[in-house]
């Protein structure tokens, strides 16, 4: 099995409080794994680690083989990362935004247009090409967004609570595009509040103030718990959790 995150103990602290508490597992090759956990769970603190943005203050990773202490610019250039706050210029059009994420990412002028047609055939954007992101409903700026951060085709994917505000419809949609990802080999690493999207994962660990609780697929963990879905699972496991609102 080719790992491509390998976390062990993977710690930070900010003063006395520990955000991220000893965190070991790893993500396999193409793997949709989901990283969930109530608010303050320290999910976001985790991901920014091993984004190579916020130095551990203990434990060992590596992501894509590289390090999250010594090789965080070869990360940054190994990886996709898309969140709710982060993502795509309102104020370019949809064309826009892909040649200028392109090139951020490195590619060739004659790439980003393959690319870029390919995308917009696939979103089913072809006529929205020329139109202002600002002017797109949120579902097409998420999957619009998504295919921005894979269009490079990162060895990984970091999905920061990638669908807030959609109905499930869209969020299946999304979804769909995750799946073409992992299929192209692309691994794929998401947080996520919502239950419906934990299920369309492989694997999901769920983080309880700063550890985690518990990892394997939704179906093992439903088992585990004895519990017909993963919100009764999740609620098990966050209702002792100190941390959150
Ligand atoms: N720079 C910082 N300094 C001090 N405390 C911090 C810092 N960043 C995060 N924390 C604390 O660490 C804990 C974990 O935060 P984190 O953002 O990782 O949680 P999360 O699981 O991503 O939550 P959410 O779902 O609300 O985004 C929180 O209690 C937060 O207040």
């Amino acid at each position: 099995m080719e790992y491509v995150i390998k976390a062990v103990k993977l710690t930070k602290r900010f003063g006395d409080f520990t955000a991220t508490n000893e965190i070991t597992f790893e993500v396999a090759k193409g793997e949709i794994f989901g990283f969930l956990g109530a608010n303050g769970a320290g999910k976001t603190t985790a991901m920014r680690m091993l984004c190579g943005l916020s130095m551990p203050s203990s434990g060992v990773a590596t992501v894509a083989g590289f390090d999250v202490y010594k090789e965080t610019e070869e990360i940054k250039k190994n990886i996709g990362y898309m969140s709710q706050r982060f993502s795509l210029y309102e104020d370019l059009t949809v064309q826009e935004n892909i040649r200028f994420f392109g090139g951020i990412y490195g590619l060739t002028n004659r790439d980003i247009k393959i690319k870029s047609e390919e995308l917009l055939e696939q979103l089913g954007l072809k006529n929205e090409a020329k139109k202002l992101v600002a002017s797109l409903p949120l579902g097409w700026k998420q999957k619009l967004s998504f295919s921005v951060a894979v269009l490079h085709h990162p060895k990984v994917v970091f999905l920061d609570e990638p669908t807030g505000g959609v109905d499930p419809v869209t969020r299946r949609q999304f979804w769909d595009l995750i799946y073409e990802a992992s299929a192209r080999g692309i691994t794929v690493f998401v947080t996520t509040h919502y239950m419906d999207e934990a299920e369309y994962c492989n694997r999901i660990s769920i983080m309880v103030d700063g550890k985690i609780e518990a990892l394997d697929t939704p179906e093992n963990l439903k088992n585990q718990f004895k519990a017909n879905s993963m919100d009764q699972v999740f609620y098990e496991l966050a209702r002792g959790a100190k941390r959150g609102d």
